[in-house]
């Protein structure tokens, strides 16, 4: 079973092997966490034309050489043999390592999200099904929508000005649970009670 965690990926280097709609997808995602990602293939689809600001192609086939100081590196060629092999190394190095077509080589799998400005919510079902993790996802995306990402701004905003004003812990904790009752119109309007 694997562990959630968040993690800041803008200070580590961050590799993907292969250049096909896996490796594509793949480095998406990780631009919606990261200012940088390196791609090393030997041909890549054409919509990586859509990200080229943001990526750093290498057009060569896997060399141990490109990813000695990668921390995190995805191995997402077609050929099973090679995506093996970065498994295997990348495990050996310490470094962190999904193998697209290998969960049990992987040290770590990229779930299903939703992302709503703060709001994150991830989904995985440990490898059995990635199409039920997007079935969830597309259905908490109706449930979370947009507006999320103002109603976690002012949760944010007065919860540090809670922290502020009340020393009493108790008192604290039953404010701030009490405010996720509210809707946002009601925290809009209950702001200026705590600011
Ligand atoms: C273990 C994992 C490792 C990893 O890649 O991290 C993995 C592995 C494999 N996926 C395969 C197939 C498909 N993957 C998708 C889609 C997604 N796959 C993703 C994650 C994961 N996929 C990790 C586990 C996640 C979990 O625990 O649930 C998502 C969530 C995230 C992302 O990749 O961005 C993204 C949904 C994005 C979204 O909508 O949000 C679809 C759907 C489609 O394409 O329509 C299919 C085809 C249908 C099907 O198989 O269900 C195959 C078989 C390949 C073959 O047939 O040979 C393997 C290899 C194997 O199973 O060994
Ligand atoms: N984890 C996931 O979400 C999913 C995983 N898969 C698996 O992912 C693999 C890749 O799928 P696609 O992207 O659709 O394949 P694809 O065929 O579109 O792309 C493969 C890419 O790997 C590159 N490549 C091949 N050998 C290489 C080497 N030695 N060095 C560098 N680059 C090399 C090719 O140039 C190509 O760009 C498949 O084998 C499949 O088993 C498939 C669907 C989903």
């Amino acid at each position: 079973m694997l562990y959630p965690i968040n993690i800041k990926l803008e200070e580590l280097e961050i590799t993907v092997v292969g250049g096909g709609k896996v490796a594509y997808r793949k480095c998406k995602n990780f631009l919606h966490f990261t200012k940088e990602v390196r791609v090393i293939s030997t041909d890549f689809i054409d919509a990586f034309d859509e990200l080229k600001e943001d990526i750093k192609l290498i057009k060569d086939s896997y060399k141990e050489k490109y990813i000695k100081n990668s921390s995190v590196v995805v191995a997402a060629t077609n050929n099973r043999q090679v995506n093996k092999e970065i498994g295997e190394h990348c495990r050996k190095c310490g470094k962190l390592v999904n193998v697209v077509d290998d969960i049990e080589l992987s040290n770590f799998t990229v779930p299903s999200y939703i992302k709503k400005g703060d709001l994150l919510i991830s989904i995985s079902t440990g490898g059995k099904s990635p199409s039920l993790s997007s079935r969830i996802k597309k259905e908490l995306d109706d449930k979370y929508d947009d507006s999320y990402e103002e109603y976690i701004n002012l949760l944010g905003e007065i919860r540090q000005n809670v922290i502020k004003k009340y020393d009493d812990m108790v008192e604290r904790k039953k404010i701030l649970n009490s405010l996720v009752d509210l809707t946002l119109e009601e925290l809009r309007s209950e702001y200026n009670k705590y600011i």
